[in-house]
């Protein structure tokens, strides 16, 4: 965790379940159910009809087979769930920070929305079997939170791959300009460090990518953005060879500047200047893993630590 960082709150690693929703602004978002308004038209008639052809017409295909997006929910979900999520900072109640890279969001099961958020990944079950059968089968777990960009705080998001089977990023505003969301390649293919297309939110809307696609946020230019983020999880995927060996090959060529992570990277620094305060990551990242380095491959550090995986 960033706790170290100057300017970052404490993190307390408690949760407020139980403790928030009585204190809720909207009550109805802590029972469970989805009403119909908050559901964007198409989305809705998705679920109702559940024909992969009805979820096809509701997708934009932004990289073939890889990345898609759909309108998810109407402004006034978006609006009023972010109301929730100021009086909950408001609240001053503790909240776990999702993972080590968001240093101001927050996790929902923590503030009691999990049966919320469950009925939300039964609804979106069916395109998980549609669009990516293996990882987007048989879902039977999540981890959801809140990501949170402005000045001050957090700008953007440095390049990585999730700890998910399918992601789902949900845009719920506030206004925002920059924060494109940058796709590479897939973890341990020869194109990882190649990107392949910029996504820009738009409020409502989803993007679905799996976990493994190395992508990363462009610092927001102005403005505020904060984003739900839904990590689906599937254990029946996770217990099979494709997952438990994914296959790790050598890196096809030097990697696109656009992609490279200064918390990741052994080479980053070779592309990109570290950003002030992430100093500290030279020489301690891991990719490309040894062995599997693109010809001509030098790190940026004479004195590289032991890879941690
Ligand atoms: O800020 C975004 O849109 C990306 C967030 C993300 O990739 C993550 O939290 O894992
Ligand atoms: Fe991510």
């Amino acid at each position: 965790q960033d706790s170290g960082a100057s300017g970052v709150p404490e993190i307390t690693p408690k949760s407020s379940h139980g403790r928030y929703a009585p204190q809720a602004l909207h009550p109805e978002l802590f029972s469970g159910r989805w009403r119909d308004e908050w559901l964007a038209d198409g989305f809705l008639k998705a679920i109702r009809q559940n024909d992969p052809a009805v979820w096809k017409s509701i997708l934009t295909e932004h990289v073939p087979g890889q990345v898609y997006s759909f309108q998810m929910v109407t402004e006034a979900f978006c609006e009023m769930f972010l109301e929730e999520v100021f009086n909950f900072y408001k609240s001053g109640l503790p909240a776990r920070r999702p993972n080590s890279m968001n240093a101001y969001g927050i996790i929902l099961n923590d503030i009691g929305l999990e049966p919320l958020i469950d009925e939300l990944q039964r609804h979106v079950q069916p395109l998980g079997d549609l669009l990516f059968p293996g990882p987007g089968s048989c879902w039977d777990g999540h981890h959801c939170f809140i990501v949170r960009y402005r000045s001050g705080e957090d700008l953007g998001l440095d390049m990585h791959t999730d700890d998910s089977d399918v992601t789902m990023n949900l845009c719920l505003g506030l206004e925002f300009a920059g924060a494109g969301l940058q796709f590479c390649g897939m973890m341990g293919a020869t194109d990882h460090r190649k990107h392949c297309y910029t996504y820009f939110h738009k409020k409502g809307s989803c993007v679905v990518h799996l976990g493994r696609r190395r992508h990363g946020a462009d610092d927001i230019t102005s403005g505020e953005r904060l984003n739900l983020i839904l990590w689906n999880h599937s254990s029946t995927y996770r217990a099979s060879d494709e997952s438990e060996n994914p296959d790790y090959l050598v890196e096809e060529g030097a990697p696109d500047p656009v992609c490279v992570s200064y918390t990741h990277d052994r080479d980053f620094g070779n592309f990109k200047e570290y950003p002030a305060g992430k100093e500290h990551f030279r020489g301690r990242g891991w990719c490309p893993r040894r062995k599997m380095e693109y010809e001509g491959f030098t790190p940026d550090c004479e004195e590289e630590q032991a890879p941690r995986r």
